[in-house]
């Protein structure tokens, strides 16, 4: 049975992760039946059965139709031909917002970036679209490549263990590594802020003017709307909004980008000033006022692909916000 179970695939500049197929399985075990690519995993025995690669990507398919693991089949092009590459996985843990990063590739394809592109890539798809705040990934304390490749995607070293390897028939040592969003590398970089009209005086912050707006509808739930993947902070929930162009007031700007971003059209007069934020971001202070508003025509619709959530004002804090974001929410919750 072929499935893609709803999973789109993943593509980076030259690979495509997808969900592993039946067919998949005898060049799969070809690749991972070899001990220099299972000397250095935790939980794959050697040799390796022919059946198990069987069982194995049916019981991927199962954790992913569960949601509990994204195992995917790293695939390269020759030609027109496509070629499976290795598998990387993001393992959910229990009751937690953190998920463990794994991969393999088979021997073949070494020394080309193949591990870091591949694990960067969903990596960064999980922490935009699942809701997590951490991934972590241990490697062989002698594996030095694949420790390169986790602090290639930003993951830092976080400590020291011993983990069971089923190939070599005991416990080894192993070094931990884990990161957020704030240390995933690769993002692009972050437009310039806009700078009001005076500059800023020699050695101070430029200041990013941000104008946002919680959206109440008539059950009392607050909109709000996940930032998606390539930009910082992606999979964060905030506010609709943006930065303010040249010329325009806080509340152009919204009505802007509620259009934009929603596709509801909004009167200056339904804006109601609230409260803001005033918010150290590192390269910029962020001053962000935040209005409240009723009403509006139009249907709100994703204008942009963006993931959409009507909000319970109780339930505000079980959406992970960026940092400026904490008190406007605590603010609103009494309030509304
Ligand atoms: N709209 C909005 N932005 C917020 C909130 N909280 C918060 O820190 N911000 C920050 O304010 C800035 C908003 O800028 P933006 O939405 O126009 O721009 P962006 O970084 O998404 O990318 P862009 O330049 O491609 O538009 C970002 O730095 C964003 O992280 C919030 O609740 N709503």
């Amino acid at each position: 049975m072929t499935t893609d179970l709803d999973f789109a695939p993943l593509r980076t500049e030259r690979l495509t992760l997808r969900p592993l197929r039946a067919e998949d399985a005898a060049e799969l075990h070809r690749l991972i039946n070899d001990w220099e690519v299972v000397r250095w995993l935790s939980r794959v025995p050697f040799p390796y059965p022919r059946e198990l690669a069987d069982d194995w990507i049916a019981s991927t398919h199962r954790q992913l139709a569960e949601g509990s693991a994204w195992h995917l089949a790293i695939v390269g092009q020759d030609g027109d031909t496509e070629v499976l590459v290795g598998c990387v996985g993001l393992t959910r843990e229990a009751d937690s917002r953190r998920a463990e990063l794994g991969y393999w590739v088979g021997r073949r394809f070494w020394g080309h970036g193949v591990a870091a592109e591949a694990a960067g890539r969903l990596a960064r798809w999980g922490l935009a679209h699942l809701d997590l705040d951490r991934i972590f990934a241990h490697v062989l304390e002698e594996n030095a490549r694949s420790g390169a490749v986790l602090q290639r995607l930003g993951l830092k070293e976080s400590g020291r263990a011993e983990a069971h390897f089923l190939a070599r028939n005991g416990r080894l040592p192993v070094v931990c590594f884990e990161g957020g969003r704030e240390d995933m590398t690769e993002f692009p970089p972050t437009a310039e802020p806009v700078v009001p009209k005076a500059e800023p005086a020699a050695g101070a912050k430029p200041m990013l003017l941000v104008a946002a707006c919680a959206l109440v509808d008539p059950d009392g739930r607050v909109l709000l709307a996940r930032r998606p993947e390539g930009k910082p902070m992606a999979g964060l929930w905030e506010f609709p909004g943006g930065k303010l162009e040249a010329g325009e007031t806080p509340e152009d700007a919204l009505i802007r980008e509620l259009r934009e971003e929603l596709g509801i059209d909004v009167s200056a007069a339904c804006l109601a000033p609230f409260t803001f934020a005033s918010h150290d971001a590192g390269r910029f202070h962020l001053l962000m006022p935040l209005y409240l508003c009723r009403r509006w025509e139009g249907t709100v619709t994703a204008r942009e692909g963006q993931a959409l959530a009507w909000v319970r004002p109780n339930k505000l804090s079980d959406y992970a916000m960026p940092p400026a974001d904490k008190p406007l929410v605590a603010l609103l919750r009494d309030f509304l």
